[in-house]
């Protein structure tokens, strides 16, 4: 059976295109132009991939990701951006998105998304038994990326904090922004403890719908409740004797926190349905991207819990701050695409490596490697050349360069932008975020001839 897939933007020649090149791909595709017809859609069919613009003109693609969560968890969530900032679609991942993809779309790397989105799907349906082993260090060792570790003051800070913590038992409270590998951290604390042949059982706390949780964390007999159609093991239970790692944990419910915190302190938990306490041996380690103390002042976040997660805090640096490491990731991501992609790209340019350098990625480590794969998926020669990085990055990199437009200073800023842009117009007016319309009139104005 095909797998089916909506796709959801106002740009009706845009949406019809993609449904035709992807029902080519033999797909099953069905269409919506705004968030109305989108729900319609989602409430009465299951779909396997979500794919939607982030602006719509009556709602976002936040909301629709959230409802298609709601209604299937299962199925993934791709979001197109335009000139939204990246940062909007990095944290969409963390309610549950499985991927951003810039526009203008490139139907390669549209479609590439996608597989891979349904690669996940798949795994995810998978029997807990089989997850299980998955998860399980022993299994995955061969498909486990290498750390990279940098060199950067911060990244020594950060591996002897790493080194000092792991050996013990106490609980880590990882802070850092989205995509600064905090659960790599996680991960690399749990291979250097006594725990490493013990699973590792990552949950991500901001993708579990609130009604789910208690059987997520401790499992529920068949029965036990509408839907529960078979026994499912809780994450506790399948951490037992290992690690669990609670990713983005400031979004769990109130009642959540709480029978967590009874979890842990009792070291016991009961399935849903079942009279039978399973004893388990846990360390835990929790990431959180948002100031939890403050969280804590408003009574959003318990305090008890907050100290049993909070024995050992570790910062994960922003990649901007780790300049000494940037191109030591960038070669790590582009060796991994490589493999991946089965292609044999040697490097970056040195235009590209500059951006890289200055750029501030808001997305830290996830928009770099997500960047790179997709440059080396574009890239035709052997090296990853400018032209291939998103609009994004090079506007990004040229707003220092281009006086912000205003009234005021309108000529020089428009003489600027075409220069930035070698003269072509259309990229100017990007540059300038004003239509090509209004640069051609503004040209006239000032006697700009090109
Ligand atoms: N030290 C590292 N070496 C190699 N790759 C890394 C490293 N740290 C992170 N990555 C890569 O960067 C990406 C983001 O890392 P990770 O998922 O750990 O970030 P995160 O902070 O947990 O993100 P989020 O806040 O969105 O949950 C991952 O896909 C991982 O492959």
């Amino acid at each position: 059976m095909s797998s089916k897939i909506l796709v959801i933007d106002d740009d009706t020649a845009f949406c019809m295109m993609l449904k035709t090149f992807l029902q080519k791909k033999g797909y099953e595709v069905m269409n919506a132009f705004n968030a109305n017809e989108a729900e319609a859609c989602i409430k009465s069919q299951k779909f396997d991939v979500v794919l939607t613009d982030i602006r719509l003109p009556d709602s976002d693609g936040l909301a629709i990701l959230k409802l298609a969560k709601e209604i299937s968890f299962e199925t993934q969530v791709i979001l197109m951006t335009g000139y939204t900032d990246i940062k909007t679609a990095v944290n969409a991942m963390k309610i549950g998105a499985y991927d951003y993809v810039g526009k203008p779309i490139n139907p390669d790397e549209i479609l590439h998304t996608i597989e891979q989105a349904l690669k996940k799907k798949n795994e995810k349906s998978e029997p807990v038994s089989l997850q299980k082993e998955k998860t399980s260090p022993k299994k995955s060792n061969n498909n486990t990326p290498s750390f990279v570790t940098g060199i950067s003051s911060h990244s020594d800070q950060l591996h002897e904090y790493i080194s000092l913590v792991a050996p013990t038992n106490m609980s880590v409270l990882i802070i850092g922004d989205s995509g600064t590998g905090k659960e790599y951290i996680a991960h690399s604390i749990h291979m250097q403890s006594k725990r490493a042949n013990k699973p590792f059982i990552a949950v991500d706390c901001g993708a579990i719908p609130k009604e789910l949780a208690s059987s997520e964390f401790f499992g529920h007999l068949k029965g036990s409740f509408t839907g529960a159609v078979t026994d499912k093991t809780g994450h506790f239970e399948a951490a037992n004797g290992g690690t669990i790692f609670l990713d983005e944990v400031g979004n769990l419910s109130y009642e959540v926190q709480i029978q967590l915190l009874r979890a842990l302190q009792e070291r016991k938990v009961k399935p849903i349905g079942s009279n039978n306490e399973i004893k388990v041996d846990i360390r835990v380690i929790a990431a959180t991207n948002e100031d939890l103390s403050e969280a804590v002042k408003k009574s959003d976040f318990r305090e008890d819990l907050y100290h049993r997660l909070n024995e050992f805090s570790i910062q994960a640096p922003k990649l901007s701050e780790r300049k000494h490491d940037i191109m030591i990731f960038a070669n790590h991501f582009l060796a991994a695409a490589n493999e991946d992609l089965e292609k044999d790209i040697l490097g970056f340019d040195k235009e590209v490596s500059d951006l890289f350098m200055n750029y501030d990625w808001p997305g830290n480590l996830r928009e770099m490697k997500n960047t790179i794969k997709r440059s080396v998926l574009l890239t035709k020669s052997d090296v990853i050349s400018i032209a291939v990085l998103p609009q994004e990055m090079l506007n990004a990199n040229t707003t220092e360069e281009v006086p912000a437009y205003s009234k005021l200073n309108e000529e020089s800023a428009i003489r600027s932008a075409l220069e930035r842009a070698n003269f072509n117009k259309s990229k100017a007016a990007k540059l300038l975020d004003i239509d090509r319309k209004t640069l051609y009139n503004k040209l006239k104005l000032y006697n700009i001839d090109l």
